[in-house]
């Protein structure tokens, strides 16, 4: 049925993460994880829903911006909008004013992020399926005709990426069925928060192994010698067989899919997050000093737009077999591009809505398979699982057809805000999501909506003050 885009909604939704130190690291000492949350709505009952991830302060600025662009779509037929998603994404990106306040960068292009998702939520919803499940039963011209492709072509054309996706799709029923079957590999985050006292870190990661996760992320770069007696402490942890489940034997650290990463006695595997508090000699000299914990990459280590930079210490660190990951800052496929192209990262972090949303992650997903680095989505962010585990799943099923090298991060915070959470199964992965309602997972509660938007909703209006002097902390 054809139906037109009448309005839309945005709300303002902030959680008081600060008061625990929840998604704390080096960089980002304060914050409240918050949702710059949009609903799409039609002349029928269909409606789509998105969001963009801010840690607090600014979260009303991306607000405003989300309304200019949102309005763009106002009057707009969907069956139109849905029949080429790419266009429809080259139109969102580029107003002829707004596009001066970008481009493709900053604010108004983390909003455009929330829109368009929006848009694919609602798409999938029109046709009761999941996100992840519109995307991989497309045909490869459906799919690259819903990527956005303007400037990438240096690095893949359109003829090319038709060509990749040709070869996969064939087997793609087979991954499908492996993959509901087994989960998709997670690694946590949420135990090595850097605000978190040695205590709490040590109890969260036992809770993790016992929990069937293999790899763990640490945050580093505040204190170099409590970043090693912290190392020292989770690896101590998660080296020790003693502390696996009885039903989950220690994997083989010279297995296939372990190869590189730095695996332990166990199998399990540790990685470390600077969130770019370092120049580039500084970073060099830095995680040399940390090889004692072997952790499989350095992540952020640098500035996230310098490129080169991450390509010089990728080169520097290779000797101690440690990689560099990165792109939860890296605000736009030529980023990535360049990244890839400089030979600067092991691992393609690539960041659900700080991309411009689902037709732009497209891009870098394709541009990924062929440079064959795996894609390991950022998710520490409210809604940030619950929208990347779309993404893996199209990756795995649809674009480079494996999950061997592959880790989906998960923090386990604010997920009971959503009326789709994502879950893990009990060999901590990911499960796949199936309900054909829930497009792309990321429709909020509204009694939750109502509680926490800023500034009048009754959390902030009623609880804060109270909750802040009693310093509810686990620090
Ligand atoms: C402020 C945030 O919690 C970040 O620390 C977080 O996104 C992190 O970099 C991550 O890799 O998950
Ligand atoms: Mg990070």
């Amino acid at each position: 049925m054809s139906l037109k885009i009448t309005g839309f909604e945005t709300h303002d939704v902030r959680f008081p993460t600060s008061l625990t130190g929840d998604g704390t690291d080096a960089m980002n000492t304060d914050c409240d994880y918050s949702s710059a949350y949009v609903s799409l709505f039609t002349s029928g009952d269909l409606v789509g829903h998105g969001m963009t991830f801010t840690i607090g302060r600014g979260n009303d600025i991306v607000c405003a911006a989300i309304k200019e662009l949102a309005q763009r779509l106002v009057g707009k037929n969907t069956e139109e909008l849905f029949a080429n998603m790419g266009k429809t994404w080259d139109h969102l990106c580029s107003d002829p004013q707004l596009r001066w306040i970008g481009p493709e960068k900053g604010v108004i292009h983390i909003a455009l992020g929330a829109v368009n998702n929006a848009l694919w939520d609602m798409y999938a919803r029109s046709r009761s399926k999941p996100l992840w499940k519109l995307i991989v039963d497309m045909t490869p011209e459906e799919l690259v005709n819903a990527t956005a492709f303007r400037y990438i072509t240096d690095a893949i054309t359109k003829e090319e990426a038709l060509a990749m996706l040709e070869e996969k799709a064939a087997t793609k029923a087979e991954r499908e069925v492996h993959v509901r079957e087994v989960g998709y590999p997670a690694y946590v985050t949420s135990a090595g928060w850097l605000g978190y006292s040695d205590e709490k870190v040590a109890r969260l990661t036992k809770e993790a192994v016992q929990a069937g996760f293999n790899h763990f992320k640490m945050k580093v770069g505040a204190d170099r010698s409590s970043d090693l007696r912290r190392g020292k402490i989770i690896r101590s942890i998660i080296d020790d067989s003693a502390h696996l489940p009885a039903d989950i034997a220690p994997r083989d650290p010279n297995g296939p899919d372990l190869i590189g990463k730095n695996a332990g006695p166990t199998g399990c595997v540790l990685m470390i997050d600077a969130n770019q508090v370092w120049d580039v000699p500084q970073a060099i000299e830095y995680v040399e000093s940390l090889q004692e914990i072997k952790p499989w990459f350095i992540e952020e280590p640098t500035a996230p737009d310098d490129i080169l930079g991450h390509a010089a210490i990728r080169k520097a660190l290779k000797p101690y077999g440690i990689g560099v990951a990165t792109g939860e800052h890296a605000h736009n496929r030529m980023v990535f591009k360049q990244l890839l192209q400089a030979e600067a990262i092991d691992v393609c972090q690539i960041d659900s809505c700080r991309l411009a949303g689902v037709s732009e992650v497209l891009s870098v997903l394709l541009m990924a398979a062929k440079f064959r680095v795996p894609v390991c989505p950022h998710a520490g962010g409210v809604g940030l699982c619950e929208y990347v585990i779309h993404l893996s799943l199209i990756d795995y099923i649809a674009v480079s057809g494996s999950m061997e090298r592959n880790v989906l991060e998960f923090v386990d915070h604010l997920h009971e805000h959503f009326l789709y959470p994502c879950s893990i199964n009990n060999r901590g992965r990911y499960n796949v999501p199936s309900n054909p309602a829930e497009g792309y997972s990321i429709e909020m509660h509204n009694d939750s909506i109502a509680r926490f938007e800023w500034p009048h909703g009754s959390y902030w209006v009623n609880e804060h003050a109270a909750a802040k002097a009693r310093g509810v902390n686990g620090h």
